[in-house]
C-alpha cells in the first residue's frame, strides 16, 4: 500500500467577485460570490521512502493540496489516505504519522527558548527520555541546534529558526514529512544544512517527503520525482530527467573556435548551428537523433577548436518555461 494515496481530490473555495473603482474594498464585502476550484481531480500515489517535489506556479494549488494531506483542510470531494488514515477524519492518530514545516511561519512557541518548545513536543508525543536525548544528538550533528537551545524562538535568525522547526517536526519520528517552501529566504549555508538533514532522514529512516519549493537546487538535490500542477490539475508526474527532456528536448555543444579556425565550416550532422555574440558557436541537437560525442567528433574534424563544453538543460529553464505557459 502506498504511504500517500490521493484519488480525484477536489477543493473549491467561495470567493467574492473582484471589484474595481471607488470604495472597491468596501463594495467587495457585498460582491456576488464565485466558486474557485483550487484543486481539481488531483491523483497520485507516493511510496514509502520517496522524496517528491510538488511544483507549480503561484496559485496552482500546491498549499491547498498539502493542507488536505495534513488534515487542516477538508476537501470538497475525493479521497486521501496517509499511512492508511484519512487525515481530516483521524486527526489525532494522523498527527503521529506526519511532520510539517511551513517556511513562512514557525510551529514553535515564539516567546519560549527552543529547548522548551522541543521538550513540550516531547511530552505531547510521549517520547521517552532516552529517545529524546539520542534524537537531539542525531539532529544536532547536521542542524547544530545545541548552539541556540536556550534562545527564544523570536530571537533566532531565520536559518536557526528553520533548523529548530525541522528538529521539532521530526522529533516524534513521523513517517511522512511535508515541507512548504522550507528554504525560502535562507542563505546558502543554511539551505545546505536543511537539505542535508532532509536527505539523511530519508536515507536513514526511510521518511517519505513531499516538498513544495521555488528553489530549483532543492529539487535537483533532493527529488527524483516531480509532480507538477497547473490550475489545480496534475500536468506531469514522473522523474526529473524525463521532465527536462519533455520540455527542453535539446542539448547543445558550445564551441570556442581556435584563433585561425575557419568558423564557417564548424558544424555537425543532425545539429543546428547558432552563432553566439561572444564568438562561440552552438551546435544544438536532439539526443534521440545524435550524441554529444558524434557532434564533437564531427565539429573537431571540420576546424581547429580551442575549447568546448556541453550544455545540459537546466531545471530552472524548464520550470520558467512551464510557469510562463501557465500564465498565458
Ligand atoms: N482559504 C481560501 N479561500 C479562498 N481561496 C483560496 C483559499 N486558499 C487558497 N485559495 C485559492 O486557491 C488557489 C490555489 O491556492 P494555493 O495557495 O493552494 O496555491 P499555491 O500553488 O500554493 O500558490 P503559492 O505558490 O503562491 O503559495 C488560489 O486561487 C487561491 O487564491
Amino acid at each position: 500500500m502506498p504511504m500517500i494515496e490521493v484519488v480525484e481530490l477536489v477543493k473549491e473555495f467561495r470567493k467574492p467577485q473582484p471589484t474595481t473603482g471607488r470604495l472597491a474594498g468596501v463594495r467587495q464585502l457585498w460582491a456576488p460570490r464565485r466558486t474557485v476550484r483550487a484543486v481539481d481531480q488531483v491523483g497520485f500515489a507516493v511510496e514509502r521512502g520517496e522524496i517528491v517535489g510538488y511544483l507549480g506556479a503561484n496559485g496552482a494549488g500546491k498549499s491547498t493540496t498539502i493542507k488536505m494531506l495534513t488534515g487542516i483542510v477538508v476537501p470538497t470531494s475525493g479521497t486521501v489516505t496517509v499511512n492508511g488514515l484519512v487525515p481530516w477524519a483521524n486527526r489525532k492518530k494522523h498527527a503521529y504519522n506526519i511532520g510539517v514545516v511551513f517556511g513562512q511561519k514557525t510551529q514553535l512557541w515564539f516567546d519560549l527558548p527552543l529547548r522548551v518548545s522541543l521538550e513540550t513536543i516531547r511530552d505531547l508525543y510521549r517520547i521517552g527520555a532516552a529517545d529524546y536525548v539520542s534524537r537531539i544528538d542525531e539532529f544536532d550533528e547536521v542542524l547544530q541546534i545545541k548552539d541556540f537551545m536556550d534562545t527564544p524562538i523570536r530571537s533566532l535568525s531565520l536559518g536557526q529558526r528553520m533548523r529548530g522547526d525541522l528538529a521539532g517536526a521530526m522529533l516524534h519520528r513521523p513517517q511522512v514529512l511535508y515541507l512548504d517552501e522550507p528554504t525560502v529566504g535562507l542563505d546558502v549555508v543554511a539551505k545546505q544544512a536543511l537539505r542535508d538533514f532532509i536527505a539523511e532522514q530519508n536515507r536513514v529512516h526511510s521518511t517519505t517527503v513531499m516538498i513544495t519549493t521555488h528553489d530549483m537546487d532543492d529539487i535537483e538535490q533532493l527529488c527524483r520525482r516531480i509532480v507538477l500542477i497547473d490550475r489545480g490539475r496534475v500536468v506531469y508526474d514522473g522523474d526529473l530527467s524525463s521532465l527536462k527532456r519533455r520540455y527542453l528536448p535539446f542539448r547543445e555543444v558550445v564551441i570556442t573556435p581556435g584563433a585561425n579556425a575557419d568558423t564557417a565550416y564548424i558544424g555537425a550532422k543532425h545539429a543546428d548551428r547558432l552563432e553566439n555574440a561572444d564568438g562561440t558557436i552552438s551546435l544544438r541537437f536532439d539526443p534521440e537523433r545524435t550524441s554529444a560525442a558524434a557532434v564533437i567528433a564531427q565539429a573537431a574534424s571540420t576546424a581547429d577548436i580551442a575549447d568546448l563544453h556541453v550544455n545540459e538543460p537546466k531545471l530552472e529553464d524548464v520550470v520558467r518555461l512551464i510557469y510562463a505557459e501557465a500564465e498565458r
